[in-house]
């Protein structure tokens, strides 16, 4: 069985009411349909840990409810606020938290034991979910006896063994070096569609929040800024921060045309043409271009505004470093397929990028430097 999970405009404060309080949740509203992956992504400080411990119960809100089918976990406006161990959820953290001192049989048959399930239905259920992460050799051994990998398979079996509705994972598979953290990321995905669980996750891993999301929340500073099926999300970034955090580049520009849907921006990189139809910018207005690596292509030209600054082997792709003439740190990242790459270091260059790949929004890029949260300071509240 699974449920759906609804949070509605919750808002977090650490130090509470004092004045260097950190307004670390601001307005939240998340909607997690009934057996739904749910992915919270964004960069580091952004609030993710904290939206996951107010459902957990670790963290109380300062405003905001927070439902779990019809069970109303908390509600500040009418004084709800239940117990950790009354919300019945399942967590996985980033430490594997296995008791030492058991054996993986016994880690994993512990969440039974404590609501006293016969010891037959033990013996098959445990079986059944050491199976099911592929762990059933290990039952006699003890924690320490197996890899970083084997543990965290372990955590998710004594989570998963006791049925929870809702699974509450924080960045799980983040302490496993990259490969396995591919593998483990497609053995989990594939568990939640043989297990019925509702999942909410939290990452700051891109290609994680792909691989697992049936719905994907990017958050920023303190706020949900986009929500979609990940390639909705990927495909179409509503705003430039999104466009940004995942991966694309972006740089400065001006509207100086519209013929139909299609614009014409002057950019800091040349002349660039849009059908991403942003609402609201006309001719004049400035704007922000944005374009993900492999989408941008480069033409030698010696009266174009960019110069190569580094071409390196990347493997599957070459990595090239664009800047701007005198070379400054607005810098662009491109990755093309090496048959596609015909510049050097040295080379002035022209962008190529077809109007469909072109996003366009108002305003100025959001650089690098700018994505990481810094905590806003609280107006002191009456
Ligand atoms: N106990 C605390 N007291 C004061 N501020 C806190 C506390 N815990 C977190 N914060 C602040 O709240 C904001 C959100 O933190 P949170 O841990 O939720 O972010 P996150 O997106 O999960 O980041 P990370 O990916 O680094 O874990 C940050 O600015 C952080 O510094």
């Amino acid at each position: 069985m699974s449920l759906p999970v609804r949070i509605h405009q919750l808002e977090v404060a650490y130090g509470g009411r004092k004045q260097d309080a950190v307004v670390a949740v601001n307005g939240v509203d998340i909607e997690i349909g009934s057996g739904e992956f749910g992915v919270l992504l964004g960069p580091s400080g952004c609030g993710k840990s904290t939206v996951l411990n107010t459902i957990a119960g670790l963290i109380s809100p300062t405003a905001g409810t927070i439902t779990v089918g019809d069970q109303v976990f908390f509600d500040k406006s009418r004084d709800i606020n239940l117990k950790p161990e009354k919300r019945g959820l399942g967590m996985v953290f980033q430490s594997y938290a296995l008791w030492p001192h058991m054996t993986v049989f016994d880690n994993v048959a512990f969440p039974l034991r404590r609501r006293h399930v016969k010891r037959e239905q033990i013996a098959s259920r445990v079986g059944e979910m050491l199976e099911l992460v592929r762990c059933q050799q290990y039952a006699k051994r003890y924690p320490h006896e197996l890899s970083g990998g084997q543990q965290q398979r372990i955590a998710l079996a004594r989570t998963l063994v006791g049925k929870p509705a809702v699974v509450l994972f924080d960045e799980p598979l983040s302490n496993l070096d990259a490969e396995l953290r591919i593998q483990l990321r497609d053995e989990l995905a594939l568990l939640h569609s043989e297990i019925a669980f509702t999942a909410v996750y939290v990452t700051h891993d891109q290609a994680e929040a792909y691989g697992l999301a049936s719905k994907l929340f990017v958050l920023r500073d303190g706020r949900v800024e986009q929500t979609g099926p990940p390639l909705n999300v990927y495909h179409a970034p509503a705003t430039e921060y999104v466009a940004s955090f995942l991966g694309a580049n972006s740089w400065a520009g001006e509207i100086v045309g519209r013929e139909g849907k299609r614009l014409v921006v002057d950019s800091e990189y040349g002349i660039i043409e849009s059908t991403s139809d942003p609402k609201g910018l006309g001719v004049g207005d400035t704007a922000v271009v944005a374009a993900y690596p492999d989408r941008i292509g480069l033409q030698r030209d010696p009266s174009g505004a960019g110069v190569v600054v580094s071409k390196r082997f990347g493997g599957a792709a070459m990595e090239i470093v664009v800047a701007l003439g005198p070379a400054n740190d607005d810098r662009l990242r491109i990755r093309r397929a090496a048959d596609l790459v015909d510049v050097h270091e040295g080379d002035r260059v022209r962008l190529v990028v077809d109007p469909a790949d072109a996003l366009v929004y108002a305003g100025r890029p959001t650089h690098a430097s700018d994505r990481e949260h810094r905590p806003v300071p609280l107006d002191v509240q009456s």
